[in-house]
């Protein structure tokens, strides 16, 4: 006998189990600590459990949740012997000169994608310093669930070079390096010989996904290695193609070119400026104007107002990636406040990358929804407690007019009767909406990052691009059918993602091969392959 319970239980059985136990506890946090063990215990029928319930797991095993799990990671690490496959690895400062042993000490040898942070700005909550692994192990599962990577493939890491989070450094329990963050050259030196390790041991192609690292690195790295290694950058990059994708589909309720609006974002940051990159690009791509002309329609505000050539002649210092959108204005125009920059530049699309919740406020939504029929109001900060505003508060405030997109997720919204208003779509708009429900899309790097992956391990590409972003962005945008535009959500349901992931891995493949990054033979037929190539839980049956 094999010494396990005589009755075989299939495993579509066994995860209904999961799910039943998973609806009994009292809180999101229990539910994630119950999936960690699942994880540990018996991959496959963690990565069932998800991938059959996508919209029920995923907020519980990635945002918003692992948010609070990063919060709490030291107190409820249960610390395991050695490196595994579910707890992920730690490259610590005193690692200098032996990172490549370090990564030796990982299960896995064929390793082919990477997910790494430094912790320094995990989703909109800050410095969470080594707690920050929650977000490399929960991209990582999402790579798996989503677009089918192989588990036996992916390395979740975290380079820890210290903290500067006060509670992390009081902390008994807190399981990282006890010291302020290093800044110097040590930094930039323990990054390059990671790089360059996970280059030597597995190879040119194996991709490694930047994440939640802070703006004066994200930036820095990006630059530094996008040109040389197969890497992105997903808060600046996954971020941007998502939600250009969403404004390209909104193009069916608004009846709004993405040429043809005006773009103000609350948020200057690695996901502002991204986004704001990817869609003067995709207008130059459209158009043939240049990128820089492109930019004339986009405004940032950061943390002290409108970005603007006026506080460059001043004398202040701007970071460098908020440099191509300090635009001239009218000096006497009023720019102190969002509500003022509203009306000052009327823009068509909001976009939230603050981190900092109620920033769009009635009167902001309001005015927006007075300025035009179908505003775009996207509160992408994440995790929830950090959304700019929720979706009930910018439908309502918007008489139900508004499109409206989160990075969390929000539970779909019935509006009164006497609250909405029916000038839902305009003349260009293939169909009007009439009904009082919507169902707020999730505009989060979820949709694309996985399917991006796919497609670039698959061909083996060496490279990631701009241009992939771009073509899983339009992908993506397709993949947005009437049926979700007529509830006013500008994404595929996410029940759909695993066939989603498979259209951006094959169109962001094809790209490979046209660029020449690719390493693996054209396959003929390339979906088939990419799809024979997607790991499917079984439960070893
Ligand atoms: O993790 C997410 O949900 C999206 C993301 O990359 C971030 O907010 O940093
Ligand atoms: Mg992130």
């Amino acid at each position: 006998g094999t010494g396990l319970p005589s009755s075989d239980i299939p495993l579509k059985l066994q995860s209904s189990r999961v799910l039943s136990n998973l609806r009994d506890k009292s809180s999101d946090l229990e539910k994630y600590i119950y999936l960690r063990g699942i994880a540990e215990s018996n991959e496959d029928l963690y990565f069932a459990t998800l991938v059959n319930n996508v919209e029920e797991v995923m907020p519980i095993v990635y945002t918003p949740t692992v948010g609070q799990a990063c919060q709490k990671f030291s107190q409820i690490y249960t610390a395991p012997l050695s490196p595994s496959r579910s707890s992920g690895l730690f490259v610590n400062l005193a690692d200098l000169g032996s990172v490549a042993a370090v990564l030796d000490t990982y299960p896995s040898k064929d390793v082919k994608c990477i997910v790494v942070t430094d912790g320094e700005r995990i989703l909109g909550l800050g410095d969470q310093g080594a707690n920050g692994m929650g977000i490399p192990i929960g991209k990582l599962a999402l790579y798996c669930a989503c677009a089918g990577i192989d588990p036996k493939t992916v390395l979740p890491i975290v380079v820890d070079v210290g903290t500067n989070n006060e509670d992390n450094l009081k902390d008994e329990h807190y399981i990282g390096l006890r010291r302020k963050r290093e800044r110097g050259e040590k930094y930039d030196q323990l990054i390059d010989e990671l790089v360059e390790a996970v280059k030597e041991k597995y190879g040119e192609s194996c991709l490694i996904q930047f994440e939640d690292f802070g703006n004066s690195n994200a930036f820095r790295i990006l630059e530094k290695y996008q040109e040389t290694s197969c890497c992105f950058n997903d808060d600046i990059q996954g971020t941007a193609s998502v939600v250009l994708a969403g404004i390209i589909a909104s193009k069916g309720i608004t009846g709004v070119d993405l040429k043809d609006h005006r773009f103000l974002f609350l948020g200057a940051g690695e996901a502002g400026v991204g986004i704001a990159n990817l869609i003067a690009y995709a207008i130059s791509d459209e158009t043939g104007c240049s990128v820089d002309e492109a930019r004339k329609q986009i405004h940032l505000v950061d943390s002290k107002g409108l970005v603007s050539e006026a506080r460059v002649k001043s004398g202040e210092k701007l970071a460098h990636h908020k440099l191509p959108y300090t635009h001239p204005i009218c000096t006497d125009a009023p720019t102190s406040t969002l509500l003022d920059c509203v009306n000052t530049l009327n823009p068509t699309a909001l976009i939230g990358v603050s981190a900092i919740p109620n920033t769009f406020t009635q009167e902001v939504v309001e005015q927006m929804a007075n300025n035009h029929a179908n505003p775009l109001i996207f509160a992408l900060s994440n995790p929830t407690s950090k959304a700019e505003c929720t979706a009930e508060q910018a439908y309502n405030w918007s008489g139900g007019r508004c499109v409206f997109a989160s990075g969390s997720p929000f539970a779909k919204v019935e509006l009164s009767k006497e609250n909405i208003q029916t000038t839902w779509g305009t003349k260009n708009a293939p169909f009007r909406h009439r009904s009082n429900v919507r169902i707020p899309g999730q505009g989060n790097n979820a949709y694309v990052f996985p399917g991006i992956g796919l497609g670039v391990i698959a061909s083996g590409a060496t490279r990631v691009s701009d241009k992939d972003m771009l073509i899983a962005a339009r992908t993506l945008a397709k993949e947005c059918k009437s049926s979700d535009l007529c509830n006013g959500s500008v994404y595929p349901p996410l029940s759909s993602i695993r066939d989603v992931s498979l259209k951006i891995a094959t169109a962001v493949a094809e790209n490979a091969y046209e660029e020449g990054t690719a390493t693996v033979d054209r396959p003929k037929n390339l979906q088939s392959y990419i799809q024979s190539t997607m790991y499917h839980p079984t439960g070893g049956k």
